[in-house]
């Protein structure tokens, strides 16, 4: 696997389900300005909440391979294992896909991650343990508290001010 950090602004993402997993992954690509479509039977209220919002959108019927046709980023996180390794299956080799319910399928693991301003710290143990992942991310989050944020604009504003002119 090839760690990327990728611009998601105006970017369109549609998820297969919508359930817990399908919002802890929502939440941080809404906030990157992505542009996200949900599709499952139901949602939680969360999702429902944020589709009235027209946040995103939200269509409450099965996945359909037509709906991901034009996708950046696809993510299938059904609570049915067959529906989401079909989405792989159907999805071209063009297309980001992350498969929820199976590490060996798809192109893209999501990995535990925070952030300090423009410092981002993700960390993936390839499918071996998400739980691991998870308790390493604690232990930076505590390494590296708020403070470094301002610390890292400090050496933006330097760096940009060594690159003007
Ligand atoms: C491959 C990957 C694919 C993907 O990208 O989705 C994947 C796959 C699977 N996860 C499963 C289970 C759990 N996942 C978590 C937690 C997280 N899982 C995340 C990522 C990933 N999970 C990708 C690999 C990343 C890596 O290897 O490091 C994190 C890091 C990021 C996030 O999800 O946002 C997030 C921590 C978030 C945080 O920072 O807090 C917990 C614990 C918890 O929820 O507290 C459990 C239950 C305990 C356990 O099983 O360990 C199962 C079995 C499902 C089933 O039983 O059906 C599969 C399927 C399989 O392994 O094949
Ligand atoms: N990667 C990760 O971090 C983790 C992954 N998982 C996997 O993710 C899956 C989803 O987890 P949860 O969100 O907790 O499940 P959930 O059961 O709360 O939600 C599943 C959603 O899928 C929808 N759905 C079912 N069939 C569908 C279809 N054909 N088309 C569209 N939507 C459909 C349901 O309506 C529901 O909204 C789990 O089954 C598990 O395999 C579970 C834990 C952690």
């Amino acid at each position: 696997m090839f760690p990327l950090f990728i611009r998601m602004k105006g970017k369109k993402v549609v998820i297969a389900g919508g359930g817990q997993i399908a919002y802890r992954r929502l939440l941080p690509l809404l906030d990157e300005g992505a542009c996200i479509t949900v599709i499952s039977p139901k949602a939680i209220d969360a999702i429902v909440h944020l589709a009235e919002q027209k946040r995103i959108t939200w269509h409450a019927r099965s996945i359909e391979p037509s709906d991901y046709a034009d996708a950046f980023f696809i993510i299938a996180a059904t609570n049915d294992p067959n529906v989401n390794e079909q989405i792989a299956t159907y999805a071209s080799p063009k297309q980001l896909v992350n498969v929820a319910s199976n590490h060996l399928i798809g192109n893209v693991h999501v990995p535990a991650f925070f952030s300090r301003g423009k410092l981002q710290i993700a960390i993936t143990t390839g499918g071996a343990s998400p739980a691991f992942a998870k308790q390493i991310k604690k232990q930076l989050e505590q390494q590296f508290d708020e403070s470094i944020a301002q610390h890292v604009e400090e050496l933006y504003k330097q760096r940009k001010q060594r690159k003007e002119p």
